[in-house]
C-alpha cells in the first residue's frame, strides 16, 4: 500500500469541505485512508476529526475519524461566498500537499476545487492547479491537463487561455508535446502499453481540405507526421464534431484537443459524476474532481451528504491510488 493520498482544501466557500466529509464517510471502512488540509473549524461539529501532524498518522485513525491536517482559515466562512482573504490558507494547503507528495509522505495530491478569479484577486499568478503544480515541482511548463472517464479520456492542448489567446498560441511543437506526454502518461500511470493517440482538428470538418481553415494542414498534420514518424499509435487531424461519437470513441484512448473546451464539452457532458482531472508530466500524483466549486449549492457542512455529489471526488481518490499503483510496479 502506498502512503495516504493529501486532500486540499478547496475553497472554503465552496463544496469541498462537505465532499471532505462526504468521501470520509463512504471511504472509513473499506477505503484506502487520506487525509484533508483544511480547516477543522468547519467539520469537527459533524464528524469525528483527529488533527495529524504527518500523513502516516492518518492510517491508524482513519477508520474511527477524518484525519486533519490543519490549515486554519483568517477570515470567517460563508458557504456560498467566496472571501480572497481565505485565498492564502487556499494556497498553503497545496504548497503543503505538493511538498508532502514530493518527499514520498503523500502517496499523492488530490485537489479540492478552487475558483480561479478568487485567488487572482489576492494576487495569486497561475491561472489554475495544473500550472502551479508544475511550477511547485519544478517542471512548469511540462504540464498537461488530462480528463478521464469511463468513457473518454482527453488532454487540450491549450489550457486556461481565451479561445481567441489559444489560437494564436497553438503551434505544431505545443501539439507534439503535449501528445508526448500523454503517450508517456498512459504507459505509466495507466498501464496501458501502445495508447491510441487521436488528434482533433481545429475546423469545421478538421478544415474540409482547405475550404474551412487551414491550421490542419499547416499546424496539425505536420504535428501527425512527426509523432508518426516516432512510431506513436497516432490518427488525425480528426473531424471534432464526429470524433467523440459512441461508434468512433472505443477506437482511442485519448483525444489530443486544440481548446479547452473542445476536450472539456464532451466529457461532461457524456460523465461529469465520474469525470477526473488528471496532470500529467508531474513527478507527483495529481488528480482532481472535474467539477469546479459549485458555490450556488455550498451550505453548511452536514453529517449526511446534500446537494453535493462526491462521485467525482471519490472517482479521483481511486485514480489516485490505481496511477500510484503503475508507478510502484516500475520499482517492482
Ligand atoms: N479543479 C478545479 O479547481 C476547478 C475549479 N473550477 C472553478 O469553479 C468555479 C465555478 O465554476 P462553474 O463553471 O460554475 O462550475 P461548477 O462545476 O462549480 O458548477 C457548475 C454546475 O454544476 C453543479 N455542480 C458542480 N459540482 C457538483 C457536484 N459535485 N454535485 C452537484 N452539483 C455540482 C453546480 O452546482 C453548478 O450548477 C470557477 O471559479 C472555476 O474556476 C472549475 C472547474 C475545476
Ligand atoms: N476546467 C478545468 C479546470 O478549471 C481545472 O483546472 P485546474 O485547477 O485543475 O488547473
Amino acid at each position: 500500500m502506498s502512503a495516504p493520498v493529501a486532500l486540499t482544501f478547496g475553497d472554503p466557500a465552496g463544496i469541498g469541505p462537505q465532499l471532505a466529509v462526504d468521501a470520509w464517510q463512504r471511504l472509513k471502512m473499506t477505503g484506502e485512508p487520506f487525509f484533508w488540509l483544511g480547516d477543522p473549524a468547519l467539520v469537527e461539529q459533524v464528524v469525528p476529526v483527529t488533527l495529524i501532524e504527518k500523513p502516516d498518522d492518518a492510517v491508524s485513525v482513519f477508520r474511527q475519524s477524518l484525519p486533519v491536517m490543519a490549515v486554519r482559515c483568517p477570515a470567517a466562512v460563508v458557504p456560498g461566498q467566496p472571501d480572497s482573504l481565505n485565498a492564502p490558507a487556499v494556497i498553503d494547503s497545496i504548497e503543503q500537499a505538493v511538498s508532502l507528495a514530493k518527499q514520498g509522505l503523500a502517496g499523492g495530491v488530490v485537489t479540492n476545487p478552487i475558483a480561479k478569479h478568487v485567488l487572482a484577486a489576492a494576487g495569486f499568478p497561475y491561472p489554475g492547479h495544473t500550472e502551479f503544480l508544475a511550477a511547485l515541482c519544478g517542471v512548469p511548463g511540462q504540464e498537461i491537463m488530462m480528463l478521464a472517464s469511463p468513457h473518454l479520456r482527453v488532454v487540450p492542448v491549450t489550457i486556461h487561455v481565451s479561445l481567441r489567446r489559444a489560437l494564436d498560441t497553438l503551434t505544431t511543437e505545443s501539439i507534439i508535446s503535449t501528445a508526448r506526454t500523454a503517450y508517456r502518461g498512459l504507459q505509466r500511470d495507466f498501464g496501458i502499453a501502445a495508447p491510441r493517440l487521436a488528434v482533433a482538428g481545429l475546423n469545421p470538418h478538421a478544415g474540409e481540405q482547405g475550404l474551412m481553415g487551414t491550421e490542419e494542414t499547416t499546424l496539425i498534420q505536420p504535428a501527425v507526421d512527426v509523432l508518426r514518424a516516432e512510431g506513436l499509435n497516432v490518427r488525425g487531424p480528426m473531424p471534432p464534431d464526429t470524433m467523440f461519437s459512441a461508434t468512433v470513441r472505443p477506437t482511442y484512448d485519448v483525444a489530443i484537443c486544440m481548446y479547452h473546451d473542445q476536450a472539456l464539452i464532451p466529457l461532461k457532458t457524456l460523465d461529469m459524476a465520474e469525470g477526473v482531472n488528471v496532470t500529467l508530466g508531474l513527478p507527483i500524483i495529481r488528480t482532481s474532481p472535474d467539477h469546479g466549486t459549485a458555490f450556488d449549492i455550498a451550505g453548511p457542512v452536514r453529517a449526511e451528504s446534500g446537494r453535493a455529489d462526491v462521485s467525482s471526488l471519490l472517482a479521483a481518490l481511486r485514480l489516485a491510488g490505481e496511477m500510484a499503483h503503475h508507478r510502484q510496479g516500475e520499482h517492482s
